[in-house]
């Protein structure tokens, strides 16, 4: 089997092609592929797979009456942690799929640069940027509305390397996140998150957990920036979180009453991304993730 490596600040990914969408993916097989000692190591693996081909991208291709063939193949990202589980969406992953698909040649960027692409959490469109690929995420939700508005927190994270366990706040990003601010970068720092962080109440189907620190002064010339650092779920620690970085930035926005600050520098241990918000008029708000996306080189799967 072919594959190509490929990373996102620093979010790794090993990515193949599936046109036929005959590839079993099973978790064991996942997990092996992205062990860091046994396999070609990676934060997860993505299978490249035309829609029609598979029942999620299927669903997908009807609900939004779009179309998908052989010939012309709407691309569903079949996104797997390294663990062997399965998610929702990755921000990162989007990237680096957009940036593999072109360089494959797979697909061609249509009218306006853009591109469609099916993901678990719907379809989202990328378009390309100076500083690499920017995805039109959807919007972001509270997935408490009721406890989040009224106490801006829902949940409690405790962390090795934090003396108390800090409010938190959980939104969708199309995945779960939990966002804890920090004090400062000290405490960022001191974080050791080999281990998972605990979030009470424990979320159903788990999370992942994204510690900020906001900027020193926050907001500058119109532009909120952020320091983090993620615990994934299904992953561990990684170098970067697309998704949790909208979260995170939506985070602080509600934390900071920052609602007029729509361009948010989101700083990673990889790298940095931006997140924009476009307010809609029935009062959500549309995100695009923009970043870098890199692929590192091609192999042959034993
Ligand atoms: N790194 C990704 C998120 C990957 C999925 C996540 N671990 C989950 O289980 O929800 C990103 O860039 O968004």
């Amino acid at each position: 089997m072919q594959f190509t490596k490929a990373h996102a600040t620093g979010n790794d990914f090993v990515m193949i092609t599936d046109a036929a969408g005959q590839q079993d993916l099973d978790a064991e097989f996942v997990a092996a592929v992205c062990d860091r000692r046994m396999g070609v190591g990676a934060d997860g693996l993505i299978r490249a797979v035309p829609a029609h081909h598979v029942s999620e991208g299927a669903a997908l291709l009807r609900e939004r009456g779009l179309s998908s063939t052989d010939d012309q193949p709407l691309w569903f990202m079949d996104y797997r942690n390294s663990d062997g589980s399965i998610a929702e969406m990755c921000g990162n992953g989007v990237r680096a799929f957009a940036h593999y698909l072109l360089a494959e040649g797979l697909t061609e960027l249509g009218d306006g640069a853009q591109l469609t692409i099916g993901t678990r959490a719907g379809v989202k469109t990328v378009r390309t940027v100076q500083e690499g690929y920017a995805i039109g995420m959807g919007v972001w939700s509270f997935i408490d509305p009721e406890l989040a508005q009224a106490n801006a927190s829902d949940s409690l994270v405790q962390a090795r390397g934090l003396t108390d366990p800090r409010p938190a706040l959980s939104i969708s990003m199309g995945n779960p996140h939990t966002v804890v601010a920090l004090p400062d970068e000290a405490t960022l720092q001191a974080l050791d998150l080999h281990q998972a962080p605990q979030v009470d109440p424990q979320p159903p189907y788990g999370t992942n957990v994204e510690f900020v620190v906001p900027s020193e002064p926050l907001v500058e010339n119109g532009v909120g920036r952020v320091r983090m650092r993620v615990h994934e779920r299904g992953v561990g620690e990684t170098l970067s979180c697309g998704t949790g970085a909208c979260a995170a930035a939506a985070a602080v926005r509600v934390w900071a009453a920052g609602d007029g600050v729509n361009t948010w520098r989101v700083g990673v241990p990889g790298g940095e991304v931006t997140v924009r918000f476009t307010p809609r008029e029935d009062g959500a708000e549309e995100v695009e993730l923009a970043g870098p996306a890199v692929l590192v080189y091609t192999g042959t799967l034993v």
